[in-house]
């Protein structure tokens, strides 16, 4: 089933089982689901045939950043199993998201295809850290570009640089943000966060929230709470 809302629900579990208990408390008309690493190595694909199976699109979160040929074979094997949506690191740089487009492409499959920019846990002497000697936004930026040169989708951004990336690549192109904190949710070990009616203001396309809902006391009632926030 498609969904015309924003939300992406992150099921951010240790087992399949947790994760389909919280699956089977959602509308897949209401949001869709995303599947990270930690789920994914526990689980494998049985947790994609059983998301698919209740009627959700999935975003299977896996961040692939590796050479161009191994990249292109992973983007392959997830779009494979029916997956919306997949993404690759921006930083494996235009000949890795090039030879993943192409793949894509070239096996007619229509899986969306993103990059991941600067996670959203990030702060500028984490950049620093890493070699990165220029502020989170103007690193985005960059990478965005370079991502939208190759082909991409779009990109994997904090709703902090929604609006420059909607004046730099187009409201086409697709800003999907993690860091969503509604004002009754704890920050955590996110750092460029904005709440959710702030984030669609700002021009993200998709809104990734996890533990807001899944480890709310009520994690129905914290849905609710955002989607009233955004209606
Ligand atoms: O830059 C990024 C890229 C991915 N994520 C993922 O999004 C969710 C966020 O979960 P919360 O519990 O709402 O913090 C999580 O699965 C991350 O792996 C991200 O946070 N930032």
């Amino acid at each position: 089933m498609s969904t015309d809302s924003p939300l992406i629900i992150a099921l951010d579990y240790p087992s399949l089982d947790a994760a389909l208990c919280m699956a089977d408390r959602l509308d897949p008309a209401r949001c869709r689901l995303k599947v990270g690493k930690e789920l994914f190595t526990r689980s494998g694909p049985d947790v994609l045939d059983a998301l698919h199976g209740r009627g959700f699109e999935v975003f299977l979160d896996l961040k692939f950043h590796d050479i161009p040929n191994t990249v292109a074979g992973a983007v392959e094997a997830a779009a494979e199993q029916g997956v919306w949506m997949v993404n690759v690191h921006a930083s494996g740089g235009r000949r890795m998201m090039e030879a993943a487009r192409d793949r894509l492409e070239r096996q007619a499959l229509s899986t969306r295809l993103i990059a991941v920019t600067v996670l959203t846990s990030m702060m500028v002497e984490d950049l620093a850290e890493v070699g990165v000697s220029v502020p989170p936004a103007e690193q985005v930026e960059r990478l965005a570009l370079l991502a939208q040169e190759s082909g991409m989708h779009g990109v994997v951004c904090s709703a902090q640089e929604s609006a420059r990336l909607n004046a730099l690549c187009g409201d086409d192109f697709l800003k999907v943000t993690p860091g969503i904190r509604p004002s009754f949710a704890q920050v955590g070990d996110q750092k460029r966060v904005m709440t959710p009616r702030d984030a669609m203001a700002a021009g993200s396309t998709h809104l990734v929230v996890g533990r807001p809902v899944t480890q709310a006391p009520e994690p129905m009632e914290a849905l609710a709470a955002i989607e009233a926030e955004l209606a």
